[in-house]
């Protein structure tokens, strides 16, 4: 059924397009397009297409983008779950585009949860230098977080923190940085009914202010020579062209990457033509606005980059934490962490309430490396960083987030308990089944790999296990599914111990 517009809003797309209005109004009477994007941290975009269990379709705008069926369900399918690829609306794979992310960047997501970019870049990386992944809103950090670690990001750090204090914290840092704004949505009015709901002639000012004081806050955090994408998913220019117009009129250093009248990119609207418009009545896909900016660096100005872990990283001043969430430390543990099986810690030390006996800093680490040299045979990179007896790799030192809301440090390792190491879930879903010296693989199309995810119980004989030389077959074992690992589980004489998360399974 078709959407029911407000009338106001309308009126402003008939003064904005003219002609073409007909055109553009009739979309809202066709079914929105759907997309996956390949996760190329885990498969390559041509492995996908031969496994994938129904047709896909290039999107024009994004190389690793299909348009999936009407009627396919790619959320129920193991390989979802396996994370190789992400449900993705597909305008929304533009903005990531034209970021031009390359691996080693230091790159800054700041408005990112759920994570439907965020994981995109993360792919681009391919596990070198950095993303800083940000939602102001908590609750919004959860989804985030958790999409990141299904797609088997090792480089990423989630925030929870305002544009403004991330400004404060990376002066100058980032080579790369998305706004993905905030915005009153009307590109999403087809697909979501709330957001027509929540419309009224006012919302696009109201949005206006917050995008004009996150731009001013990425521009801080962004180095000179660096790049900034700023995209909404909505038509009014007062949010867009209006709202760059403004920046670049305050910030003479940055220009316009002209985009604008490229491939499947309409123009802007005067006086930006340069920027990017996805149109629903000439693309399939829903209503994008698009700006690429570039920070012109002038003589003297360091545009050098850093590599991502090295000791030599500038580190952020250390400030007073006002009273917030500070970074993990050995005896804090951040309220919004999810442990390692994906549920809520409620105890101290994530010990759901019993009581465990503190561990040293020194006797983690030495549990740690005693499961690295058992079960990997390799060192994952980063600098470790201790929430309670909570592990992580991260590509910056702790120093750097110092007094930063921080939701997630780095990559999960795991947690010691009762002098055992446990690997965590995330460590898990980022390993190759070759980085693992027990893994069993499920297959895709089989009974196993839906039960493995339900949390069930299996039986797998011991000549399944594929085992490094001198490995025992009992002990932690890496599922995969069709080579492509979901978790870990335990073997001992015959039977696999489930240890996917219980937040996670299929339900
Ligand atoms: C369009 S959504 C982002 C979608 C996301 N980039 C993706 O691809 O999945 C905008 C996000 O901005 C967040 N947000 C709102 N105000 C913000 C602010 N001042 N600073 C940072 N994030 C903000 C919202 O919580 C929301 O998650």
């Amino acid at each position: 059924m078709a959407v029911q517009l407000p009338h106001s809003f309308s009126e402003r797309m008939k003064n904005l397009l003219g002609r073409e209005y007909e055109a553009f109004a009739e979309t809202y009477g066709e079914i929105p397009h759907t997309g996956v994007r390949v996760n190329t941290l885990k498969i390559p975009v041509e492995a996908l297409r031969r496994i994938m269990p129904f047709g896909i379709e290039p999107i024009p705008w994004c190389s690793t983008g299909f348009y999936t069926p009407e009627g396919a369900r790619p959320g129920k399918h193991p390989y979802y779950h396996a994370g190789l690829y992400y449900i993705q609306e597909p305008s929304a794979m533009a903005p990531v585009e034209l970021l031009g992310v390359l691996p080693g960047d230091r790159v800054l997501d700041l408005c990112a949860a759920p994570g439907g970019k965020s994981t995109q870049i993360a792919a681009k990386l391919q596990g070198r230098g950095m993303l800083v992944s940000n939602d102001l809103h908590s609750e919004r950090t959860k989804a985030l977080a958790k999409n990141l670690e299904l797609c088997g990001a090792r480089n990423a750090i989630v925030l929870n923190e305002s544009p403004e204090r991330i400004a404060e914290a990376f002066p100058g840092f980032f080579d790369r940085i998305l706004i993905d704004a905030p915005c009153s949505g009307e590109g999403m009015f087809r697909k979501d009914e709330d957001m027509v709901r929540q419309w009224d002639e006012s919302t696009p000012a109201k949005y206006a202010g917050m995008q004009r004081e996150i731009l001013q806050a990425a521009a801080r955090a962004l180095k000179p020579g660096g790049t900034l994408v700023y995209s909404t998913c909505t038509f009014s220019p007062e949010e867009n062209e209006g709202g760059i117009t403004e920046f670049l009129a305050g910030h003479p250093q940055f220009s316009v990457v002209p985009v604008g009248g490229t491939g499947s990119f309409a123009p802007g609207f005067q006086p930006l033509p340069d920027t990017a418009r996805l149109w629903p009545h000439k693309v399939k896909g829903e209503g994008h606005f698009i700006a690429v900016l570039r920070h012109e660096a002038t003589a003297g100005e360091d545009t050098a980059g850093t590599r991502a872990g090295d000791p030599s990283l500038p580190v952020a001043p250390r400030r007073e934490t006002g009273g917030r969430t500070a970074v993990p430390r050995k005896d804090k543990t951040p309220e919004s962490r999810v442990d390692n099986r994906g549920g809520r810690s409620s105890g101290r030390n994530g010990s759901r309430g019993r009581s465990v006996a503190f561990t040293s800093e020194g006797d983690i680490m030495a549990a740690y490396a005693e499961f690295t040299r058992e079960q990997l045979g390799w060192q994952p990179e980063g600098f470790p960083i201790l929430f309670g007896e909570h592990l992580y790799m991260s590509p910056l030192p702790r120093e750097a987030l110092d007094g930063l809301k921080t939701v997630r440090p780095g990559w999960y390792m795991g947690q010691v308990r009762n002098g055992r190491f446990i690997p965590g879930h995330p460590l898990a879903t980022a390993l190759a089944p070759h980085e693992s010296r027990r893994s069993v693989s499920l297959a895709g199309d089989g009974a196993e790999a839906v039960s493995y995810l339900k949390g069930e119980t299996l039986s797998i004989p011991s000549d399944r296990l594929r085992l490094a030389p001198g490995a025992a077959p009992k002990g932690y074992v890496l599922v995969c599914i069709d080579e492509y690992s979901v978790g870990w589980a335990k073997w001992q004489e015959g039977i696999l111990k489930n240890e996917y998360p219980a937040g996670w399974r299929w339900t």
